[in-house]
């Protein structure tokens, strides 16, 4: 289930609002307009799934999101766990990628077909950690600081909607601010 914890920007320990309920999660980011909509999850085992089929999968939503926010290139993150070390190793360098806080010049607009990842907001002066899962649409304005956790070890798949060719570029604000906030695994704990 999708989760939501908000802190004060200068104390992590301090938690303001800890929840899993959904009208109150849309309710909460809404004020800052960002948009959770949720989607049926279409596939059970979106691993056995190549891009291609999985774009094929949600192509109708996909289109209507295009139409509705000018989305020209469309791709999908994904990283699915195999033991092996290479496959640790390149989690980790996948996972350092989004680690530290940025923006990005348009809407960051994610559906996660699979799995799960957090996405935390620097809102104001609050921080919102967001833990979305397979079926949670997120849509987070152009300019809001923000950085994304895949876990130690990463089981997700998100359909990605870009508005430029270029796709994804990252402004980095050079904060240390996000290895002072929880975690993707401290959050959750051992849930899956
Ligand atoms: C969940 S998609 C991969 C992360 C990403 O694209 C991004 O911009 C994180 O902030
Ligand atoms: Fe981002
Ligand atoms: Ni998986």
């Amino acid at each position: 289930m999708t989760l939501l914890q908000i802190m004060p920007e200068d104390a992590p320990d301090r938690i303001l609002l800890r929840t899993r309920d959904d009208e109150r999660i849309v309710a909460e980011l809404a004020e800052h307009g960002v948009t959770l909509r949720r989607w049926p999850v279409l596939s059970a085992d979106p691993a056995a799934l190549d891009d291609q089929a999985l774009l094929d999968l949600y192509r109708d939503r996909i289109e209507e999101v295009c139409a509705r926010e000018g989305m020209t290139l469309v791709d999908i993150a994904r990283l699915h766990p195999e033991p092996t070390e290479e496959w640790r190793e390149r989690a980790a360098k996948a996972r350092l990628t989004f680690l530290e806080e940025h923006r990005h010049g348009e809407d960051e607009v994610r559906f996660f077909a699979h799995g799960r990842g957090l996405f935390t907001l620097h809102l104001g002066e609050r921080v919102f950690a967001v833990v979305c899962e397979a079926g949670d649409l997120l849509s987070v304005p152009a300019g809001v600081r923000h950085w994304f956790d895949m876990g130690e070890c990463p089981d997700f798949a998100a359909i990605r909607f870009f508005q430029e060719e270029d796709g994804w570029v990252g402004d980095f604000t050079g904060a240390p601010i996000a290895g002072r906030f929880p975690r993707l695994d401290e959050l959750t704990g051992s849930e899956r």
